[in-house]
């Protein structure tokens, strides 16, 4: 039977694309290679990233990577490998992720929808989160996932440092999504110096909606990362 629906055009509002930024060297894991390219049970830490964009009820419809200019040749490899079938158009990544993010972005034709920035080095993200944010973008703009934090937290100053009312904190995760149209103009300004992602150099723009994230959500940042990714993989794999 016919679903009147597929045969629907869809709105353009309502297109999902994602840029997953590995253009990094990972100089705080020191590594032999970029963190994005270490083996997490057995398959590239990227490529499980890319795993996460491409489940199908997300309906991302472009996937771009961007990757170190000196390192496509390992990634086409490593997709010979581990006969990766995801589609995924591959872009060479700049000097900082902020560069990374707007050469991505510059590979998007597409005049409307919402678009979804990743770490490459998030591998465990789960659908709910990327689910969420997407839908708060189309709904709000700028949507960021971010947790509470749970330790406490202290700012800095010169007499030494001070108590911050974590109640009032939150820790910022990627997925980071957005109205294509707002991306690219917060992208058509200059690279802001104290740039860390994608909401700080919206946020003039427009206001960034929070979103739940999760705990598990990590970033893959320093060697300690690697052991505790592992662990919540072999977890979700078995309790996904
Ligand atoms: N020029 C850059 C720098 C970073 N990134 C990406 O942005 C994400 C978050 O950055 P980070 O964890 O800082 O990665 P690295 O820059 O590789 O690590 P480090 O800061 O330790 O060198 C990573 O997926 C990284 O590959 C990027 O695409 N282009
Ligand atoms: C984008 C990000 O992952 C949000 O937490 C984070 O800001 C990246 O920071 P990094 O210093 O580039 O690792």
């Amino acid at each position: 039977m016919n679903d009147s629906k597929s045969l629907r055009p869809q709105d353009p509002k309502t297109l999902r694309f994602a840029i997953i930024v590995a253009g990094g060297s990972g100089t705080r894991m020191g590594a032999d290679r970029p963190k994005q390219f270490l083996e997490l049970l057995g398959e590239p830490v990227l490529l499980h990233t890319l795993r996460r964009f491409a489940e199908p009820t997300l309906g991302v419809q472009e996937l771009v990577l961007v990757l170190p200019p000196d390192q496509f040749s390992t990634w086409e490899q490593l997709c010979r490998q581990h006969q990766v079938q995801i589609p995924h158009a591959v872009v060479a990544g700049g000097a900082t992720r902020w560069a990374s993010v707007r050469n991505g972005l510059a590979h998007l034709p597409a005049p409307e929808g919402v678009v979804a920035v990743h770490d490459g080095v998030r591998p465990l993200t789960p659908t709910r989160v990327i689910e969420a944010t997407f839908e708060a973008a189309y709904n709000h703009g700028a949507a960021v996932a971010a947790v509470v934090p749970k330790d406490s937290v202290r700012g800095l100053n010169q007499q030494g440092s001070y108590a911050l009312n974590r109640a009032r904190l939150r820790l910022v995760q990627t997925p980071q999504c957005f109205s294509l149209d707002l991306l690219r103009r917060a992208y058509q300004l200059p690279e802001l110096t104290t740039f860390t992602d994608d909401a700080s150099v919206v946020e003039d723009l427009h206001p960034i909606h929070l979103v739940e994230g999760d705990y598990r959500n990590l970033k893959i940042t320093t060697p300690e990362d690697m052991l505790v990714a592992e662990a919540i993989l072999r977890a979700q794999q078995l309790t996904p």
